[in-house]
């Protein structure tokens, strides 16, 4: 079986390690370096995967999964550069750090691939787009989508793309969790307990995310079938228009992209 090392186990490394363990893949065939020695002690604690050095990692695994902050990379890579095995894969999860700046800092010819997944992947449910750099071969990312796909659905995307998938579904799930926050509070003006409040946000969300996963309906079909003549969801939708909440996720979801293009400008040489 492929040997993996995850290097950086923060929250997306840690994601990534339980879901590929859920999947089915043995804790054996995983390992990861972490900076930080007490989250190390913990993650092996708590799943059994192995805390490795990087020269341990470059030695014993295949594919090396890149997991630190873009800000963190450079000494990660002056560290990788001597101990790194001709043909292993480097794939990297980092927001905004094209493949070409590992080519660069590499070895020549390292094969790379730029992901760009999402957190729920703890539950098998990530949504990750793969893309490839000049080294990588059809195999290389047939590899990393089977690794990828055992956590979640994968997209082939153009690397010109990335930046925009970053802002959409890389960042995704944290505008889906801003807005069930908000809803709640809003059950909390109204008076609903914290708890009930909760509860039916959320499954409201659950529901309305299965509805769109069947794929038969298009979200403007579904929220009309919602939003009755005079009834009081249209009340909402002209608050929500009023107060340019459209606008808004434009906005947002824009300046995402730029921050993504910005942290791939900071590593130029
Ligand atoms: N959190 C998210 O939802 C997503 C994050 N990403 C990308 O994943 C990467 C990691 O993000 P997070 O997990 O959120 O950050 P994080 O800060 O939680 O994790 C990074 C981990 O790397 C460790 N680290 C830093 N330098 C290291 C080194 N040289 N050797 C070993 N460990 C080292 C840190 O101690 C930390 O635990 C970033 O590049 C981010 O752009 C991508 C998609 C989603
Ligand atoms: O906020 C970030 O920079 C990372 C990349 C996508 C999601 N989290």
């Amino acid at each position: 079986m492929t040997k993996i090392a995850v290097l950086g186990a923060g929250k997306i490394g840690e994601a990534l390690l339980s879901g590929l363990a859920q999947g089915g893949r043995a804790a054996t065939d995983l390992m990861f370096t972490e900076k930080h020695e007490s989250r190390a002690r913990a993650l092996t604690e708590q799943y059994g995967f192995e805390a490795v050095t990087v020269p341990g990692a470059a030695e014993r695994a295949d594919v090396l999964i890149v997991a630190v902050k873009p800000q963190d990379i450079e000494p990660l890579l002056v560290e990788l550069k001597p101990v790194l095995r001709p043909g292993t894969l480097i794939v990297s999860l980092c927001a905004g750090l094209p493949t070409a700046l590992f080519e660069r800092r590499l070895p020549e010819g390292t094969p790379v691939v730029r992901v760009m997944p999402n957190t729920p992947m703890v539950v098998g449910e990530a949504m990750s787009a793969v893309s490839g750099g000049s080294n990588a071969t059809p195999e290389h990312l047939k590899l990393v989508e089977e690794i990828l796909s055992a956590v979640g659905k994968v997209a082939v995307v153009p690397e010109s793309q990335q930046d925009a998938v970053t802002a959409l579904s890389g960042s995704g799930p944290a505008y889906f969790f801003f807005l069930v926050e908000a809803m709640i509070d809003a059950g909390i003006l109204l008076g609903i307990p914290r708890d009930l409040a909760s509860r039916l946000i959320i499954q409201s969300a659950v529901g309305a995310a299965a509805m769109l996963n069947e794929g038969s309906n298009h979200p403007v079909i579904l929220r009309e079938a919602v939003t009755s003549p005079a009834g009081t969801t249209i009340m909402a939708i002209r608050e929500l228009e009023k107060h340019g909440v459209r606008a808004a996720l434009l906005a947002a979801i824009e300046s995402a992209r730029d921050r993504s293009v910005e942290l791939g400008r900071q590593h130029e040489d």
